[in-house]
């Protein structure tokens, strides 16, 4: 199975190192000339510090060349999806798609896999891959498991013995929806444990978070049309206690700066901020209660500060769990 990867970030990067570890054919794709010679002449890339990329590993900035691939791993942030959308066309043919971008469209409310299905009315569904995994990880070939989504048993199955790797496993679902909000969701969950930790809130303060929100990636996602067993699987809880509890995690770390009351790199790819902002306006509108990501939406735009969300957390009316 030839892979193609497009977006030369460290998620891609890094999978296309996994892939090729074990003699398997990978062109990155890049917007940037630059890091793509960079990526093919130094063998190394800015997002992955001293991580050498293997030679089997080809880079190129030619969109053409790289949609010749059989699959193509589609790693921009979720943010930039219809920017590339636009920009493949209908240049994709019939390859299969694997969206491994982990956010929810602000201009749509639309999860990846349904804005790319809206893109693109009466093709084949793409795949969604996600699930715990930090790249340095998968780059360093340390043990990771994933969650291939995949509307269509036979494609899932075949996408998963190919993306699989001795120390990369993947587990396959048919939820594709199910997948791809749980890794939307938890980022926005990061921020607001980040945010916990970083104002001197405490651990059980972040276990509680963690907890109701996952009740709430739950409550958006089953009204979404996804099964609540997937989100108890590697692509929601999973991610969940991945993201909420590394420093490694740029979402946890955006939050700590934003409970420290520090700036933040605005240059560095923080997917729960929009997320967050998106799946609040999708719960209004349909009348869901979510009140920690709707406090997550306020704190990223400076609407609220870190206590007084914590203030409108704890004054909520007491309820049932
Ligand atoms: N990093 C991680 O540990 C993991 C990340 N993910 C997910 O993978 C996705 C990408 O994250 P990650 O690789 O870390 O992000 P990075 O910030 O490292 O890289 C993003 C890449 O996307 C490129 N890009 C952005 N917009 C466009 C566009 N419109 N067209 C073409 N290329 C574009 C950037 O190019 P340029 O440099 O030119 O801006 C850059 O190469 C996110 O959704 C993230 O949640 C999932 C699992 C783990
Ligand atoms: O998705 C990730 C881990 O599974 C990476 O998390 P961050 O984007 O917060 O770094």
């Amino acid at each position: 199975m030839t892979v193609s990867v497009f977006g030369a970030g460290a998620f891609g990067t890094a999978l296309a190192i996994a892939l090729a570890r074990e003699d398997r054919p990978v062109t990155i794709w890049g917007r940037d000339p630059y890091a793509v010679s960079r990526i093919r002449d130094h063998r190394s890339s800015p997002r992955l510090p001293g991580i050498r990329i293997p030679t089997r590993v080809t880079a190129t900035a030619n969109l053409d060349r790289a949609l010749e691939a059989e699959t193509l791993l589609i790693t921009v942030p979720a943010q930039s999806l219809h920017q590339l959308l636009d920009r493949i066309g209908n240049r994709a043919g019939h390859a299969r798609v694997v969206l491994c971008c982990k956010g929810i469209d602000m201009e749509s409310g639309l999860g990846v896999s349904s804005l790319w299905a809206k893109a693109r009315p009466g093709g084949t569904p793409p795949a969604v891959l996600t699930g715990p995994s930090f790249a340095n990880d998968i780059a360093q070939g340390l043990p990771t498991a994933l969650t291939l989504a995949c509307s269509s048993e036979e494609t899932g199955q075949a996408l998963q013995k190919g993306l699989s790797t001795s120390v990369l496993r993947l587990y396959t679902t048919t939820d594709t929806i199910g997948a791809e909000l749980g890794g939307a969701m938890k980022n926005v969950m990061a921020i607001a444990c980040g945010a916990c930790i970083g104002a001197g809130l405490g651990d059980s303060a972040r276990a509680a978070l963690m907890t109701r929100g996952f009740a709430e990636m739950t409550r958006l996602a089953t009204h979404m049309g996804a099964r609540a067993e997937t989100m108890a699987g590697l692509s929601g809880l999973g991610d969940l206690v991945l993201t909420c509890t590394s420093e490694q995690s740029r979402n946890f770390r955006f939050g700590l700066s934003l409970g420290r009351g520090e700036d933040f790199d605005p240059s560095v790819t923080v997917e729960g901020a929009a997320t967050a902002r998106a799946a609040a306006r999708v719960a209004r509108e349909n009348g869901l209660p979510l009140p920690i990501t709707a406090a997550v939406a306020e704190l990223t735009t400076g609407d609220l500060t870190v206590r007084d969300a914590m203030d409108q957390l704890l004054s909520r009316p007491l309820k049932e769990e």
